[in-house]
């Protein structure tokens, strides 16, 4: 494809031709082959403009940048924001598929993949094949194809959705993170839907965002990029959210306001089972039964329902998809002997290790027992709110080590404390993350409840920077192997 038809519809100066056929965009100068262009990216890092000469000799011939470059033998194409541009020259490149497939994005602190899984299950009940993009990785049929970020760079984003058209994808759902939005990861495209599901702090200080004022700006983009907004108004963010924005805009929640409304929400619990069922009430009118506990599923299915509405689907295939989801990692059973409840559940901040342990609480346990620990090298605040949640709502918190990155895991657990001195809350530290999952199995009441939270559905521990194998399923399965139970 020749420069001058990627660049359609971005504003730029060139110092040089753009009559070039490009053989391919690159982002990553140890990654730039012969008839490529190179867009310099000013990273968290490094900055990509002081490799684009390494980029030209490696046969880039054209480099895209936002501000002065020393560059010799390619053309040089001026922009004002090249993660833009990066996003705009993508999906020209890749044939625009989203004018191929309705794009459903999804925004909110929390909710986003449980919500995309929930989509998914519904249109494929309706026969409508859906690629998943978001935290566990890009989904395309049965292939998961594992990713850095919930929302990855735009080039990928558009490579992913062409491959889903091209494979018969009716529906695509990218999760949206606000960091995502920031870089221009989903730009370049307009959203069939953007969905607001909630708000709340989090995302805040290291890489991350420079404020709250930012972080909600950051998510509102969306709502200036999409065809239909659905958002929940029970979450009084809504309003901030959608500031400015450009599409029509439908609303869920239990509020009588709400266009697509809950109602009659009650707890569903057999053993080795928790789910909840509620009634709907606006466009539809029936009972649904989710397979995955507590309020914050019911949100969960009704923005899924909201969504769903607009692809025509059936009644029955609310229900059949909604029965039938599983996400890995979120509040997801594992099987044990003994009459006790083992879940391994991805939360990892304040906000959603409250709403676990509160929706767990409520099934009436006879313990509540939460596992965790906290990131390094993210926000410590994160920290003292998780020991403080947890010393709050659980019976017993094993403080343990989570991807600790390049801190020291005690100087986290001491963070951990802090938060957790603030209540009287008992608790045992034992940094061995697999040592801490052993003694929680050992020590089981019957009726207990034992939530492993922060990992969720991944597979490694990060610790310096080295990524060790580590998946909970099998460190269970492993315990009980070792002490014959299996
Ligand atoms: C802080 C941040 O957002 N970093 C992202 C960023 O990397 P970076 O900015 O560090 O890149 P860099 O190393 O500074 O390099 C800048 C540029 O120079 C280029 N370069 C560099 C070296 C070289 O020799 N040649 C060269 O060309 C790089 O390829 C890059 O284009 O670009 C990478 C590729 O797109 C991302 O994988 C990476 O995400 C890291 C892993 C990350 O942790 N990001 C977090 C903050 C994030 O994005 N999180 C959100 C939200 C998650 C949630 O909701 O829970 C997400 O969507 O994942
Ligand atoms: N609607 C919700 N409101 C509050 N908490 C939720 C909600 N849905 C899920 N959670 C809790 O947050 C955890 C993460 O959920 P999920 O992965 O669906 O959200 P997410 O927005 O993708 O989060 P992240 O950006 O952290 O990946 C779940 O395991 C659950 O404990």
């Amino acid at each position: 494809m020749l420069l001058k038809d990627l660049l359609e519809g971005l504003e730029y100066q060139s110092s040089g031709s753009t009559e070039l056929e490009i053989s391919d965009l690159i982002y990553d100068s140890r990654k730039a082959k012969p008839g490529c262009a190179f867009i310099c990216l000013c990273g968290a890092n490094a900055d990509g403009h002081r490799y684009a000469q390494q980029a030209v000799e490696a046969g880039a011939v054209a480099v895209i940048a936002q501000h002065g470059v020393e560059v010799s033998g390619a053309t040089v194409v001026l922009v004002e924001d090249t993660r833009y541009a990066l996003a705009v020259l993508s999906a020209a490149y890749f044939g625009h598929p989203a004018k191929d497939l309705r794009v459903v994005g999804l925004t909110g602190t929390k909710g986003k993949t449980t919500t995309s899984y929930m989509i998914r299950s519904i249109l494929e009940d309706a026969g409508i094949k859906t690629g998943l993009i978001g935290t566990i990785g890009t989904v395309i049929g049965d292939r998961v194809i594992k990713t850095e970020n919930t929302t990855p760079e735009s080039y990928e984003v558009q490579k992913s959705l062409r491959r889903m058209a091209d494979e018969g994808c009716g529906a695509a759902v990218i999760e949206a993170s606000s960091i995502g939005l920031r870089d221009h990861r989903v730009s370049g495209f307009t959203f069939s839907i953007g969905l607001f599901t909630n708000f709340s702090p989090d995302h805040i200080g290291g890489n991350e965002h420079k404020s709250l004022e930012e972080y909600r700006a950051c998510k509102a983009m969306l709502f200036r990029q999409c065809e239909l907004g659905i958002v929940n108004i029970d979450d009084e963010n809504w309003k901030a959210i959608t500031e400015g924005h450009t599409c029509q805009l439908e609303t869920y929640g239990f509020h009588p306001d709400a266009q697509l409304r809950a109602k009659g929400e009650r707890l569903l619990s057999c053993p080795g089972y928790l789910g909840v069922h509620f009634e709907l009430e606006g466009p539809y009118q029936f009972g649904v039964d989710v397979d995955i506990p507590g309020h914050f599923s019911v949100y969960n299915a009704l923005a899924a329902i909201a969504v769903c509405r607009h692809f025509g689907v059936t009644e029955e295939n609310i229900r059949r998809g909604l029965n039938a989801v599983k996400v890995k990692g979120r509040v997801e059973p594992v099987k044990v002997p003994g009459n006790y409840t083992l879940l391994i559940d991805y939360a990892h901040n304040a906000v959603s290790m409250e709403n676990i342990l509160e929706t767990l609480r409520e099934y009436h346990p006879n313990r509540l027992i939460c596992l965790f620990g906290a990131g390094g090298n993210r926000a410590r605040s994160r920290r003292y709110e998780m020991g403080e949640v947890s010393g709050r709502l659980a019976d017993l918190s094993v403080v343990t080590a989570d991807n600790s990155r390049f801190e020291d895991v005690m100087d986290i657990i001491s963070d951990i404390e802090v938060g957790l001195h603030k209540t009287d809350g008992k608790y045992i530290v034992i940094p061995d993350r697999k040592e801490a999952i052993k003694y929680c199995m050992d020590h089981a009441q019957e009726g207990d409840i034992i939530v492993l939270a922060g990992k969720g559905h991944e597979d490694y521990q990060e610790i310096k920077g080295v990524k060790y194998h580590l998946d909970e399923r099998e460190v269970v399965a492993d315990i009980l192997k070792e002490e014959g139970l299996s």
